[in-house]
This record gives structure tokens, C-alpha cells and sequence, in this order.
């Protein structure tokens, strides 16, 4: 894969319009486009489809709910033909289960190719003192490695992780678990409201499988400039 493909562009923005013209303009650009809940919560399905044409799709609803009602949102968001998508480690494993089951048995139905399914670990907007305001235990990393662990027993095909839990992640899950990591901030980026960041060259060292760009690229005056600079510092 080149550094190029492992690029996936988060379109986030309400406005159909825009996310067909960024989808676009980046074809060809990046590995991918991910549409995350602002676009699909004011558009919907059928718009996702079509803003991103025919480019890889990641699909980020990132579902936690009861096992029953995760998998049958996992079976309604194949209708995207996603090549990814998630939903939260901190759903438990009889949740994560059925959601790798749903994916499954619905790509074999529908007849397209079984989409990637991670899990999201924690956030890459909290740090340790987010963590232990609601309950969890930290550092951070050990409560990523934790629900990783638990994700990869749960049949789950990867992680969304930060790009600073990726070595400990790639020696804990092995070198086929994905490692899928926003939090992307290039030196000329702002970091917003991302606390657990490293530049994408860093991150794709590190041994990041797929690196979630958003703001970097969407935000600047020149998208396309901003995706070609990104690429041209990977390689
Ligand atoms: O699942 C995700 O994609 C995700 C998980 C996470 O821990 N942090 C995170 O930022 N994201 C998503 O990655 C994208 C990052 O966008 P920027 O911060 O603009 O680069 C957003 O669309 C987030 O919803």
C-alpha cells in the first residue's frame, strides 16, 4: 500500500454540497473518505453513497447500544457498501460479537466484500484526567490496550487508537490487527480540540495501518494543496 492510500479523509460538514465537492476534489488524492455523524445525521444514507462516489467509504456512526439493536445497525449501514466501519470497544464484548457477526453475515447476503469492523478505544480528544472524570481507568494507553484486547476476543478486525498507543498496540494485537488513527496533525496544523496527536509521518512510522485526516486538509484554503503536502511529507 502507499503512503497515499493509507489516507482517509473526514468530511465533516452538514452541507451536501461541500462534502460532494471536497469528495471530489480529493479522488485520487487519498485512500479514502469518512463520513461521520454530522453528514449522515442531516443527509442520510442514500447521500453519503453518493457524495463519495466510488471511493472507499469509511463509515464512522461509531454505534454503542444493547448487541440487538448494534447489529441491526451494523446490518442497515452495509446499504453504504462501507469498507469500514465501527462502533465503541467500551460496548462490551456480546456487543462488539454481534456486530462482527452482523457484518458478516450481511455482506455474504447482499453479496459485497465483508467491510473492516473496529472498535474505538478512547477518544483521541481525552487524555488521562478526561478518562478518570468518567470512571474509566487510565493512563490512557492501558485502558487502549485493554479494549483492543478485548475487541481483537470479540472478533473485531481493528482499532481506532491514537497514534501514541500504536507500538504498544501493534506488539499486543499482532501485525494483522488494523490500526486506524485520527488525531492527525501535520506541524503546520492546529491541534483543536485533539489532545492524543502526532504528525502523520510519525504515525504511519509507528505502524499505523490508516491515518483519519479531517481538518488538515478539509479546513484549509486549498484541500487539495493541504492532501498533497500530507503526501509528499509521507514520502
Ligand atoms: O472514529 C473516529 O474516526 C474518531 C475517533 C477518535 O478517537 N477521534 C477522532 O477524531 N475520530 C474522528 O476522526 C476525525 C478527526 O478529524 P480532525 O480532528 O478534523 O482531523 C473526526 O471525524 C472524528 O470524528
Amino acid at each position: 500500500m502507499t503512503p497515499k492510500e493509507r489516507i482517509f479523509v473526514a468530511i465533516d460538514t452538514p452541507d451536501i454540497n461541500k462534502a460532494t465537492e471536497l469528495a471530489k476534489a480529493l479522488s485520487g488524492e487519498v485512500g479514502g473518505i469518512k463520513i461521520g455523524k454530522e453528514l449522515f445525521t442531516a443527509q442520510g444514507p442514500n447521500a453519503v453513497r453518493g457524495a463519495v462516489g466510488g471511493e472507499p467509504l469509511f463509515v464512522d456512526l461509531k454505534f454503542h447500544d444493547i448487541p440487538n439493536t448494534v447489529a441491526g445497525a451494523i446490518r442497515s449501514s452495509l446499504h453504504m457498501r462501507p469498507f469500514m466501519v465501527n462502533v465503541h470497544a467500551s460496548g462490551g464484548k456480546a456487543m462488539m460479537q454481534a456486530a462482527a457477526e452482523a457484518a458478516r453475515e450481511t455482506s455474504e447476503d447482499l453479496g459485497l466484500p465483508r467491510p473492516i469492523v473496529l472498535a474505538v478505544t478512547v477518544l483521541t480528544s481525552m487524555d488521562d484526567n478526561d478518562l478518570s472524570d468518567v470512571g474509566q481507568k487510565g493512563p490512557a494507553a492501558e485502558q487502549v490496550e485493554r479494549l483492543a484486547l478485548l475487541a481483537k476476543g470479540s472478533g473485531i478486525d481493528g482499532v481506532v487508537c491514537s497514534s501514541k498507543e500504536i507500538k504498544l498496540l501493534r506488539k499486543a494485537c499482532g501485525p494483522d490487527f488494523k490500526l486506524v488513527v485520527p488525531g492527525i496533525r501535520p506541524t503546520w496544523a492546529n491541534a483543536g480540540d485533539q489532545k492524543r496527536i502526532m504528525t502523520p509521518r510519525d504515525a504511519i512510522e509507528a505502524g499505523a495501518d490508516y491515518l483519519v485526516i479531517g481538518r488538515p486538509i478539509t479546513g484549509a484554503e486549498d484541500p487539495v494543496a493541504a492532501a498533497r503536502r500530507i503526501v509528499e511529507e509521507l514520502n
